[in-house]
């Protein structure tokens, strides 16, 4: 049975689906690359939305290689346009973001970072993601490895459900 959208979700109702699509990535210590990605959000009638992403190298012609980062987590929307999201990365780090929601777009800065004494040096991060025509972009800039604040990766996704 599908469960009812639960009436705090509205704001971020624009999300919902399975998206597909392409991005570039990049940063000072690293080679930049392309990728592709795949993005779901669901929910179970309860006040947050589940979240999961999916990425791979992409090629020169295009065709999908080896994987690269995954990440998931739950995206909590409170009152007055705000949301709260926790996501967790197989590289040993935590993400807790705080942002806002507004018209079909949402801003997105950590909170709190966390690393397991493996992961690498992840000190912050911010996010943007909003609705570019009926596509799903999305930009993700990181204080990493001792470098400021910055882009590393970003995408435009095309809705397949
Ligand atoms: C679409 C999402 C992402 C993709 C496709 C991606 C891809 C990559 C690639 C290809 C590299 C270089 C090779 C490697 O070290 O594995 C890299 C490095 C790195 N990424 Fe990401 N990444 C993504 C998201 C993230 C996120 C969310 C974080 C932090 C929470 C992050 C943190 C890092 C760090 C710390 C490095 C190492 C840089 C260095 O060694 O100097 N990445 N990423």
């Amino acid at each position: 049975m599908k469960p009812e959208l639960h009436p705090d979700l509205k704001p971020l109702e624009f999300l919902l689906g399975e998206w597909e699509g392409a991005g570039v990535g990049g940063y000072p210590t690293i080679d930049s690359f392309r990728f592709g990605q795949e993005i779901s959000f669901t929910h179970n009638g309860k006040p947050f939305l589940i979240y999961s992403s999916r990425t791979w190298l992409l090629d020169e012609d295009g065709n999908l290689g080896q994987p690269l980062a995954v990440e998931t987590g739950y995206w909590r929307p409170q009152p007055n346009n705000e949301v709260e999201v926790t996501l967790a990365h197989p590289t040993g780090v935590v993400e807790i973001y705080i942002g806002t929601v507004a018209f079909n777009r949402v801003e997105l800065r950590t909170d709190v970072v966390a690393r397991t004494s493996s992961a690498k040096e992840v000190a912050a991060g911010h996010r943007l993601y909003g609705l570019i025509g009926e596509d799903l972009g999305w930009a993700y800039d990181m204080a990493a490895m001792g470098q400021s604040l910055q882009s590393h990766v970003s995408a435009q996704l095309k809705r397949v459900r």
